[in-house]
């Protein structure tokens, strides 16, 4: 008799004992009752002999695997993912696992078409005067094909010739694994010479074996992307997979189509926008090693690999790393882990490192690559800002800014202008009695949107027709307050006539495709005028826009939020970085009230570089990640008391067990969005120097906290390492 530990799908910290008449191997699907239900479980590992025999320990029912889905890094970091985020293992597993697996569904492709030469021989010299025909026999011949892929090369006219020929049959069965099948079609296509600083990132990246971080620090436009490719290439040759995380919106055909042009192999891709099968069939074959190169967002981390061979995060400072709900990971910081569990090396690459990286680099623990010139000879981009104190402003822009813009697209160049808030305005108020129109489930103004002529609550997407009239005092006289991109569009048409403008916001370029047409007509210059929000931001290449402006940086410098310098460092850096790519060098404006700004002045004088090295002995000096650790417990109530009670017993019960090195607790405090969509939410933040007894704390606490009675009333969850504080 064999007891065996088993991770359900139930929202309980824990896994579960079995008794199994076999042994079984890890990772393997099993069928097992539950309550009075049966669920799919996972086998995690033999579990110790019960020393209470007499407890009812059901019995396995059926083991639907005959080789295991997780393999056993994988369950190794599903373990490491429910400790470290405090997670029930179901939600992990949930969080990990393509949908059809974990309903227990069968693994493996499904059947398919194949055509396969029959025993009768052409007769010599029949197909001479079919070229055609003779071809596609002879891959017929060569290699086992889907109908599916030969009707792609070849005409249905070719393929039934041969059938009626009595040449070629069709056959019906499930393919099997064609592991390294990337090395068939690899070839290295033309590539530049790198230069110094790449050829050096490359040959410290090609040398290592076994487990390394690496931070590859390059400003923009250095050719990191390049880097990745030539560090790559000789890992795919030696049929060893890569898997490449990316952010959310830098996951564009571009970029995939640049690693497919590079090598000319299949690239595996993963996003959100995919559905269940074709989720199934990327993970299914990643992990029967058919696909030598994943590209993927957040979650592509769990993608199973036979042969590992490196992992790279682009654009690792990236906020879409994070999971805001359920698990929230941070893909960044597993795919430390994960590295470390395959003993390979992974590389995290960006122009404005986290914080957490760059102290990390900093600190030794991982390889600091820089890459600290733009690459094909284009020159940096000239920050200033412009002191808008006094100056006429018409719909965000300042007066000064006009000839500026002027200048650049007179020169055929074009611009862009940034303004961190979609719609016309963040507010519309009655000019008579002040009152605000505001969604009353999340308390706080709604955005006027003229386009689609509505009001629409930017927490919880409720709209509501535009009043003609004050809900308080009936007066006609309503006016907005504020600016948004359509404002902004507007005034920007009227003031060049002449510039075929573009705005491109999460409004104006609704799904995949709608976005990559405007940036492929972006860089066909059919737009002179780019009007955009964080979308424009991110990686893309942009060779003729010469000027960024950007309308409102004020905002972040008195944020709540102790991230906020680090991210709007980042963004302006990254916007800066969209300018002046190619021959023509750029410049960047920022229109502020606070020209004096220490913070904005480091960032325009000394670069990313200075200003986050900077950042970081503040955080020292304040005792903030990264120079401690931090975690979260969220509560969400319809009534405000219920959710900050529940929190003050939270703080009872950690300051009870927590009798040695306990963590400081601030709050309850309400959220930086104080309610949304008709819930209070409050949250109580643990913080220590060290990781270890905070989460110790936490780990003695929760089963109190969990048997509180106010936990089953309020929406309440546990954030490790927090990076949104709304
Ligand atoms: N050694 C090189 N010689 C010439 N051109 C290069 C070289 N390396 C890269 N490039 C070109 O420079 C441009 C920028 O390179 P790449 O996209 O790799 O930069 P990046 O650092 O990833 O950019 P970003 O972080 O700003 O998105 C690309 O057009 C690329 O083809
Ligand atoms: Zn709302």
């Amino acid at each position: 008799m064999h007891f065996i530990d088993v991770a359900v799908p139930v929202p309980l910290r824990r896994t579960f004992t079995y008794r199994a008449e076999t042994e079984l191997q890890t990772g393997v699907r099993v069928r097992v009752p539950f309550g009075n239900r049966q669920l799919t479980g996972i086998v995690i590992g033999a579990a110790a002999t019960p020393r209470d025999t007499s407890v009812n320990i059901k019995d396995i029912e059926e083991i639907l695997d005959t080789s295991p889905v997780l393999a056993p890094v994988m369950v190794r970091l599903a373990q490491w993912l429910w400790q470290y985020y405090h997670h029930s293992p179901g939600e992990v597993l949930h969080t990990m696992l393509p949908v059809k697996i974990r309903k227990g569904e069968k693994t493996g492709p499904d059947e398919e078409t194949y055509l396969v030469p029959s025993a009768m021989q052409a007769e010599k010299g029949s197909l001479e005067r079919a070229p055609k025909q003779q071809s596609c026999l002879h891959d017929i011949q060569t290699r086992a094909e889907t109908k599916r892929v030969l009707t792609q090369r070849y005409s249905a006219a070719v393929i039934s010739a041969l059938k009626e020929k009595g040449l070629i049959t069709e056959s019906r069965h499930t393919p099997g694994p064609q592991p390294q099948r990337w090395l068939d079609t690899l070839a290295i296509a033309e590539k530049p010479v790198p230069d110094k600083e790449q050829a050096v990132a490359v040959a410290a990246l090609t040398n290592t074996s076994g487990f390394s971080v690496s931070l590859l620090e390059g400003v923009t436009g250095s050719g990191k992307t390049e880097v990745y490719l030539q560090t790559i290439e000789s890992i795919l040759k030696n049929g060893r997979q890569v898997l490449i995380l990316v952010p959310e919106i830098g996951l564009t055909p571009q970029t995939v189509a640049r690693f497919q042009e590079r090598f000319s192999i299949d690239v595996g891709v993963l996003h959100s926008q995919l559905n269940d099968r074709q989720r199934l069939r990327v993970w299914q074959q990643a992990k029967d090693g058919e696909l030598g190169l994943i590209i993927g967002t957040r979650s592509a981390i769990f993608t199973p690999l036979k042969f590992p061979g490196m992992l790279i995060v682009d654009e690792e400072h990236d906020e879409s790393y994070k999971q805001q709900d359920g698990v929230r990971y941070h893909a960044r910081d597993l795919a430390v882990m994960r590295a470390k569990e395959e003993n390979i090396p992974l590389v995290l690459g960006t122009a404005t490192p986290s914080l957490e990286s760059l102290n990390n680099a900093l600190a030794g623990r991982y390889a600091h690559l820089t890459l600290s010139q733009r690459a094909g000879g284009a020159s940096a981009t000239n920050m200033h800002l412009l002191d808008i104190r006094d100056q006429v402003v018409n719909a965000g822009l300042a007066d000064g800014i006009l000839p500026v813009m002027r200048r650049h697209l007179e020169q055929g160049n074009q611009v862009l202008v940034f303004i961190n808030r979609r719609g016309f305005a963040p507010a519309l108020l009655c000019h008579h009695c002040g009152y605000t129109m505001h969604c009353s489930r999340c308390d706080r103004p709604y955005t006027v949107h003229r386009a689609q002529n509505v009001l629409q609550c930017h927490h919880c997407a409720g709209t509501r027709a535009i009043p003609k009239q004050c809900e308080q005092c009936h007066s006609q006289d309503m006016v907005t307050a504020g600016v948004g991109t359509e404002q902004v569009e507007g005034a920007l048409a009227h003031l060049f006539p002449d510039a075929p403008q573009v705005r491109i916001d999460s409004d104006a370029v609704r799904g995949k495709d709608k976005l990559q047409h405007t940036l492929n007509a972006i860089n066909r210059r059919d737009y002179q005028l780019l009007i955009g929000t964080q979308i424009l931001s991110k990686g893309h290449h942009f060779p003729h826009v010469t000027l960024v402006v950007v309308l409102d940086c004020d905002g972040a410098l008195f944020s709540g939020d102790f991230r906020a310098s680090e991210k709007l460092g980042q963004l302006v850096t990254q916007l800066a970085g969209r300018a002046g790519r190619a021959s023509k060098p750029g410049e960047m404006w920022l229109q502020t009230h606070n020209p004096d700004h220490p913070l904005l002045l480091d960032l325009i004088h000394n670069g990313y570089a200075h200003f986050a090295r900077h950042e970081l002995t503040e955080r020292k000096a304040a005792l903030l990640p990264p120079h401690a650790s931090q975690i979260v417990i969220r509560a969400e109530a319809g009534e405000a008391g219920q959710a900050f009670g529940f929190l003050n017993q939270c703080k009872a019960e950690i300051h009870r067990v927590a009798t040695h090195n306990p963590p400081a607790q601030a709050g309850p405090l309400p959220g930086l969005i104080e309610k949304r969509q008709g819930r209070y939410r409050f949250m109580l933040v643990l913080t220590h120097a060290k990781r270890a007894p905070l989460h110790e704390a936490l780990r003695l606490a929760l089963p109190g906290i969990s048997a509180l009675p106010e936990a089953g009333r309020v929406r309440w969850s546990v954030d490790v390492d927090p990076t949104d504080f709304s």
